[in-house]
């Protein structure tokens, strides 16, 4: 049975079960109110001696993340599913005070027993939030609670218990600039679960399809209420198990971490919020386009960060070159090599040669006597140390102890009374210091890897049977940096400052990390990420055929292993979301060539051929144009993105990232000017037509895309095939392909 009134409109008359569940989210949203009221008001001030201040400066922290998370979400409903369970499967008694343990009463494929008369089904409303009424009673459960689970599960072949399950429709009202806009219910429907599987099916395709093709206007947004059951399996994961999620354009990879993140704060929350939990995606642009999902999640404390940023977060401001850390994009070829994994081992090499063995003897004084150890007392202590696998930063202070313990036994073996504070005040006699200081001289990270990528003979001393003299002289920094700060780093370099950086001191691990777009990792930066989750865990999401940087993996279990990570449990997503067949049957055609399958890792086939092309939800007539520009790009252009502009949502328009200028001054003067993504100030959600230059494609989605002459971005780089790919799997409802050279060959007589 389905209901529905597809108006918001206050004189269309409403059904009577319509009406009360509007009722209902009245009352919620009433209830959430007062739920925020009495966190408002809830007592800080403790007093204002020292330990207070502190006390309330973290208690107004915790108060101020409290109300964020309580926030009602803007122009979203806050329920937006229910579940009518058989009786007693939720609630011990009548009422929702007291809930069961979510079990499933019924096994798989059971029928529902017909309801008696009186058998009020246990109901219970689903949103983004948990809301309960002022004597606490559940009003809307999070969808995170174990009890929700069915509502993406539930199947007619395994009915968890559950009788009907119901799916609401809402608008969004705009209430004006100074108010927040209202979502209103507009519809619901019912799916019971007693039909069969294919009728299933079918309805909730049609569901999936309205929420994915519902026109896009800003940041990308949560998926929550159509997580599909391949998707909750992933979302629900276990904290401790490390994900590794291979999947085409579109399956919803980006998505699923997300959600899984917000899960597990749900389920973890205790151990999560001390040891905190990052996003890394692969540029601000992307970052800024997921921005909304955690907090509309009601999660708002997560870090959302790329590599680098994550890499570059620890180190001195004051070494920061005045036009950031990132000054110079380094070439295919150098970037491979200093991706490799065995940098580490030329790092090391490098640093740990600083040791030096002493000349002279230690000559400690005390009152009218002197100690001295002799550089044969010395040397087994330096060596017993450098054997011990200590990081380098602390083998400095384990060092001034061991000295300190030597010249303390010759004292005591000559009659003197030692105790602690004669330790100390050797360790800290300045012979002892000093002789510290030379035998295991300081090392900053940033001035290790200026020395030793400026210095060819220190290079190669530390990269002898490493590499190659041709890859050494590859490496080498540009130009003559006085310092860090004049130096023009690469990403490249900065995973090695990292490195070096760890091999110092180790860093802080954090409890979970999702690393989106992973394929483009290289060894070093894998390496990077997996050691702040030495004891936590990580879901690596990322398309093998999508891989664009030099160092991209072919091969998910060497990238698992560069994490830390061996044992990494990998998944596929096939089932693409976001484009339409037609797009994506035309974008496959390049995948023999941008991802032979020889190439392909521990994946399955997606049933279309290739391993690593999906199999798309929905088809869409009219959803794929390529035509070729006869009155010259720019102005074929203009006239794809007014008629894109035609359609309802957001447009794209994608191109080479040196064709864009030239594209936007010819928009401008056809009177459509259009900001570029990645500007200050605009992102996603800064117009309907947003130019897209092609490196910052990835990620992304618009409602209608155009792509600008296929070949330029092909030639733009040395994996600019696969660039394509991604480019052309951008769009949710149509794809305009534009051109005046040939296009690719495999994309040919399309
Ligand atoms: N279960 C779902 N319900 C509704 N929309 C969905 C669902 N799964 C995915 N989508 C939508 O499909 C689109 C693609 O999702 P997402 O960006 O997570 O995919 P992806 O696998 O990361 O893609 P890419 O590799 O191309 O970046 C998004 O608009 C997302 O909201």
């Amino acid at each position: 049975m389905s209901t529905t009134v597809p108006s918001a409109d206050s004189a269309v008359p409403v059904s009577p079960g319509l009406q009360a569940e509007r009722d209902h989210l009245a009352a919620a949203r009433d209830a959430l109110r007062r739920m925020r009221e009495d966190v408002e008001d809830s007592e800080l001030v403790l007093g204002d001696v020292v330990n207070d201040k502190v006390t309330n400066a973290a208690l107004r922290r915790g108060r101020a993340r409290r109300l964020a998370a309580l926030a009602d979400v803007p122009g979203a409903p806050l329920f937006f599913g229910r579940l009518d369970f058989e009786p007693g499967t939720v609630f011990l008694d009548d009422g929702p005070d007291a809930p069961a343990p979510a079990s499933a009463p019924n096994g798989p494929g059971a029928p529902a027993p017909a309801p008696a008369p009186g058998d009020e089904p246990d109901r219970v409303h689903i949103g983004r939030r948990h809301v309960h009424d002022p004597d606490g009673r559940p009003m809307v459960l999070d969808w995170r609670a174990p009890v929700c689970v069915a509502y993406y599960r539930a199947s007619p072949s395994d009915r968890m218990g559950v009788r009907t399950r119901r799916r609401y429709g809402f608008t969004t009202l705009d209430r004006g600039p100074h108010a927040e806009p209202e979502a209103v219910l507009t519809a619901f429907e019912d799916e019971p679960l007693t039909v069969t599987p294919a009728e299933a099916d079918q309805r909730a395709g049609e569901l999936l399809s309205a929420e994915i093709e519902r026109p896009r206007t800003g940041p990308m947004r949560d998926i929550v209420a159509t997580i599909q059951p391949e998707q909750d399996d992933l979302v629900r994961a276990p904290l401790s198990t490390t994900l590794c999620v291979q999947g085409a354009p579109g399956t919803g990879k980006t998505a699923v971490g997300l959600h899984r993140v917000a899960y597990l704060l749900y389920t973890e929350r205790a151990r999560l919020s001390r040891s905190g939990v990052a996003i890394v995606g692969p540029n601000r642009s992307f970052l800024s386009y997921i921005r909304d999902v955690l907090p509309a999640l009601g999660e708002v404390d997560v870090r959302q960060t790329t590599v680098t940023g994550m890499l570059t977060a620890g180190l001195p401001e004051r070494a920061r070159p005045a036009a950031g850390w990132v000054r110079r994009t380094e070439e295919p070829a150098a970037a491979r090599i200093k991706g490799r994994a065995r940098m580490a081992e030329v790092l090391r090499r490098d640093l740990w040669s600083r040791l030096r063995t002493p000349e002279e003897p230690v000559v400690v004084r005390r009152g009218s006597r002197r100690w001295r150890l002799y550089p044969e007392d010395l040397r087994p202590l330096l060596d017993e140390l450098a054997g011990r696998g200590v990081a380098y930063g602390s083998g400095r202070e384990l060092l001034s102890h061991r000295i300190a313990h030597a010249v303390l036994s010759l004292m005591e073996s000559q009659g003197e009374a030692c105790d602690d504070r004669t330790h100390e005040q050797v360790r800290r006699d300045p012979a002892v210091r000093s002789a510290v200081t030379a035998m295991w001289p300081k090392a900053d990270p940033l001035k290790l890897v200026l020395g030793l990528l400026t210095d060819p003979d220190r290079l190669a001393r530390a990269a002898e049977g490493l590499l190659s003299p041709e890859e050494q002289a590859a490496v080498l920094l540009p130009g003559r940096p006085r310092g860090p700060k004049s130096a023009r780093w690469s990403e490249e370099d900065l995973a090695l400052v990292d490195e070096a950086a760890a091999l110092i001191e180790r860093p802080a691990g954090l409890g979970h990390i999702v690393v989106d777009e992973a394929q483009d990792l290289s060894p070093m930066q894998c390496r990077a990420v997996g050691r702040r989750c030495v004891s936590g865990s990580l879901t690596v999401l990322g398309d093998i055929a999508q891989g664009t940087s030099p160092s991209a993996t072919t091969d998910w279990s060497t990238l698992l292993e560069h994490l830390g990570k061996p044992t990494g449990h990998l998944s596929v997503l096939n089932r693409g979301y976001r484009v339409p067949a037609q797009i994506i049957d035309f974008a496959a055609r390049l995948l023999p060539s941008i991802a032979p399958v020889a190439r392909r890792s521990r994946t399955g086939d997606a049933g279309s051929g290739h391993p690593f092309a999906p199999v798309s939800v929905r088809r869409a007539a009219g959803s794929l144009r390529v035509t070729p520009a006869v009155d010259g790009l720019a102005a074929s252009v203009v006239d794809a993105c007014r008629a894109a502009l035609g359609g309802e949502g957001s447009v794209g328009l994608v191109a080479a990232d040196t064709d864009l200028p030239a594209l936007r001054e010819a928009l401008e003067a056809g009177g459509l000017p259009t900001p570029l993504l990645g500007e200050a100030d605009t992102g996603p959600d800064a117009g309907r037509l947003v130019a897209v230059p092609a490196s910052l494609a990835k990620g992304l989605e618009f409602d209608a895309v155009v792509v600008a002459e296929p070949a330029a971005i092909v030639e733009a780089e040395e994996r600019g095939a696969n660039r394509l790919y991604v480019v052309l799997t951008r769009a949710v409802s149509t794809l305009h392909v534009v051109h005046v050279r040939p296009l690719p060959e495999a994309l040919r007589d399309a």
